[in-house]
């Protein structure tokens, strides 16, 4: 029979307890992060600059909002969540004020760094429909991704087709590579000296590489990316090249290969060709792959982070098949590929820097 505890008998299990319930809810929190988006409330509250009352968040909304008690319930689920915070000193005394909190700006479309367009694109049928199918990984004898076995193709042939989505993700995944180049640039100051040229591997739309650029207005930049998204480019500014191919066709020579968030997507058999193209493309000697990706498990890394890390295997494992790694799985993925040396540098946000030397 099985035994039932009594919710003050033993604070050990209350909290396994309602860890497990918070776990279940988790779909709450994108959904509602998704709904105060789609009302303007992060940057309605960003635009004001201060704390505003409910009714004055009601009536500055894109779409002005007439039914209060909701709008309240959701601020306190927001409040609950940190998007924003509740002012204690309210001058009015009737009406609660809110003010944006460190949170906010990155669900402002407006924000450089917004996580907006990554969110709604993981909210969608299609993306929900492969995670929630988690469980077809270990089903049958194909070694297909669960996105192939939903959907019927790869997620690449997928975002060929959809021209929309495909924008969506590349808008996405711009957002992040510009803050991650950024910290590579910070982080790492000898990285890209005494280099003539680097080339980023599954550079998307190049806002990495332009990041870069500016720092290293010497270097000589190239993106490649499958054609469909480098046809998508409009960059006449900044001087990077953009070349339309396969990566595991052929690599543009260069001093030093960047893959960004690239070799996540793939498992090893395929990461290993990629990085012997790479190899193939930089010089023997002085020549670097620069990968940044993420590295599960490093010491000292913060929780919420290594939690993000974990959390993307599992969408790895549903949609492209690839996966992430820890270091030990790294330098064996550098070294199976023929690379002697590799180095990991830790950086102050999500992905690290893997240096792999000829
Ligand atoms: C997860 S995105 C990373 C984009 C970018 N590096 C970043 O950090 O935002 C992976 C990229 O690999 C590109 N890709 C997929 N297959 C490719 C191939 N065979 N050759 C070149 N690029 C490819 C995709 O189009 C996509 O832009």
């Amino acid at each position: 029979m099985s035994s039932v505890v009594a919710p003050n008998a033993d604070p050990e299990e209350l909290r396994a307890r309602a860890n497990v319930w918070r776990l279940t809810l988790g779909v709450v929190d994108s959904a509602v992060l998704k709904w105060a988006i789609e009302l303007g409330l992060p940057s309605t509250l960003l635009k004001h600059g201060g704390p505003m009352t409910l009714t004055q968040i009601a009536s500055s909304l894109p779409t002005p909002c007439t039914n209060l008690p909701i709008l309240a319930r959701l601020m306190r689920y927001l409040v609950h969540l940190n998007i924003c915070r509740l002012v204690e000193s309210d001058v009015s005394g009737d009406d609660e004020l809110y003010a944006a909190t460190p949170c906010t700006k990155y669900l402002d479309p407006g924000y450089q760094e917004n996580q907006t367009d990554l969110l709604q694109l993981r909210m969608e049928k299609w993306i929900l429909d492969t995670v929630c199918g988690l469980g077809l990984s270990l089903k049958g004898n194909e070694t297909k991704p669960v996105f192939d076995k939903v959907h019927g193709e790869s997620v690449w042939s997928f975002f060929g087709r959809q021209p929309e989505r495909s924008k969506a993700f590349n808008a996405g995944m711009a957002n992040q590579a510009r803050a991650v180049a950024a910290a590579v640039v910070d982080g790492c100051r000898d990285l890209f000296m005494g280099l003539k040229s680097v080339v980023d591997v599954g550079g998307g739309t190049g806002a990495a590489m332009r990041e870069i650029s500016k720092a290293y207005p010497h270097l000589a930049c190239t993106v490649l990316d499958v054609p469909h998204v480098i046809e998508g480019v409009k960059d006449n500014v900044s001087g990077v090249r953009y070349v339309g191919g396969d990566m595991f066709s052929c690599v543009p020579k260069a001093d030093a290969v960047q893959l960004m968030s690239v070799l996540c997507d793939w498992g090893d058999e395929d990461c290993i060709k990629i990085l012997k193209k790479c190899k193939e493309a930089i010089p023997a000697k002085g020549g670097k792959v620069i990968i940044v990706s993420k590295v599960l498990g490093l010491e000292g890394s913060m929780e919420d982070l290594e939690r993000v890390k974990y959390a993307g295997d599992m969408v790895m494992m549903a949609i492209t098949g690839g996966k992430e790694r820890t270091k030990k799985e790294w330098k064996k993925l550098v070294s199976d590929a023929g690379f002697n040396q590799c180095s990991i540098i830790p950086l102050a946000t999500l992905p690290s820097v893997i240096v792999a030397s000829p």
